[in-house]
């Protein structure tokens, strides 16, 4: 069995790690950390785990994560790096559901994160945690820095038009002018108390936000530039707050080249994702919801090109909370320690 440690086992995609690792036949859970809630049971917080989960809180210093195979960080942006080190020396893999092992330019990283690298070193050999991207980097990974909610389903949504294994290395699509119009779920931002996520602000409403620059910005161009093998990319990226809890639906908008105008997208999707377990391709004319794949670790993407123009609209959706998060997490587990990727992982979705 492989033994794991959560560190910050209260929040929301610490107790979806808990709900998908508990139910994990090759997982024993030994420790769970929360600095405000430590000695509490996790049962009692969670009453969906009673019988399931038999451990307490325990604040992260009395929690014995040295002892542990791996490490899933469900904290703020900076607690990872702050104890990484301590870790490898250790033998511990660690799995970061924060930012601080995603992106490789520590300048950017302090620009967008608000506070300097702490290990250069090791975010120089940790792995960006996309597993159908980037799958045989993260069977070796020590560390490994899970994909961002909406850079999973933006990047997941682009990757057959821009990798070099399907495009044959032709440019189909005008790379510089790509439009990602995406909406989260409230819990896509936490489960801490704030004024924007309050029932009575976030239902019945619908906004944008950080239309300027919003942090996943740099982590999707990041990815689409190593995706295509090329530079030359340009993003307009726009979140959005709908008034459900879970779910990222992104709607991408591609212009096609004179090279890419004669293609079949549909085959072409198809096709990349053919051995993908979690990448459903859905029919053509298809308009997925996030209803979908609630719950469940899948992502399904539809292709669409509205009166044969040259203008290639791609639906995807996913559960912010598993495979933005924790199931991705658990997908990049099960291959660092050799298991088939989807061991523990096969929950279909709660529709409706
Ligand atoms: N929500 C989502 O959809 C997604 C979130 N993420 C990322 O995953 C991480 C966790 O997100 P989420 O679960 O939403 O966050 P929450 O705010 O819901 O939970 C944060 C958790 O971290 C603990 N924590 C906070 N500060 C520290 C600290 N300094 N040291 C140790 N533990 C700490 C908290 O417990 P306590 O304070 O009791 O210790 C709590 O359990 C974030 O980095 C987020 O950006 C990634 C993808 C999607
Ligand atoms: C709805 C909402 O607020 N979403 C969050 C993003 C989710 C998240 O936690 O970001 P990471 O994937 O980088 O960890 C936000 O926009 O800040």
């Amino acid at each position: 069995m492989i033994k794991v440690g959560i560190v910050g086992g209260t929040g929301y995609t610490g107790v979806e790690l808990l709900r998908l690792l508990a139910q994990h036949p090759e997982v024993k859970i030994v420790a769970i950390t929360s600095r405000t809630e430590a000695g509490i049971p996790v049962a009692e917080m969670f009453p969906s785990l009673r019988g399931r989960v038999d451990l307490k809180f325990t604040t992260p210093d009395e929690a014995k994560l040295n002892e542990c195979d791996a490490v899933f960080f469900a904290t703020p942006h900076g607690v990872a790096m702050a104890q990484a080190k301590e870790l490898l020396t250790h033998n511990v893999k660690i799995l970061d559901l924060a930012a601080d092992f995603r992106l490789k330019d520590v300048k950017e990283f302090a620009k967008w994160y608000g506070i300097e690298h702490s290990c250069p070193d090791i975010l120089a050999e940790a792995v960006y945690g996309l597993a159908e991207i980037n799958r045989e980097a993260i069977k070796k990974a020590r560390v490994v820095g899970l994909a961002g909610c909406y850079p999973t389903s933006v990047q997941l949504g682009l990757a057959p038009l821009l990798s070099p294994k399907s495009t044959g290395g032709k440019q189909l699509i005008d790379g510089n002018h790509i439009i990602s119009d995406s909406k989260s779920g409230t819990s896509g931002a936490g489960r801490k108390a704030e004024i924007g996520t309050l029932l009575s602000e976030a239902s019945d409403n619908f906004k944008a936000y950080s239309v300027k620059g919003h942090r996943h910005l740099p982590e999707i161009v990041q990815g689409l530039k190593a995706i295509a093998g090329h530079d030359q990319i340009g993003l307009t990226f726009v979140p959005h707050l709908t008034p459900m809890v879970r779910g990222i639906h992104s709607t991408l908008y591609v212009r096609l080249t004179e090279a890419g105008k004669d293609l079949d997208y549909q085959k072409l999707y198809e096709s990349f994702y053919q051995n993908e377990p979690f990448v459903d391709v859905m029919p053509s004319g298809s308009h997925p919801e996030t209803r979908s794949v609630r719950g469940s670790n899948g992502i399904r993407i539809a292709i669409h090109r509205p009166g044969g123009g040259d203008t290639l609209v791609i639906l995807v959706v996913e559960d912010n909370l598993v495979k933005g998060a924790s199931g991705q997490g658990v997908q990049c587990m099960n291959l660092m320690f050799g298991l088939p990727e989807t061991t523990g992982l096969t929950q279909i979705a709660v529709s409706p």
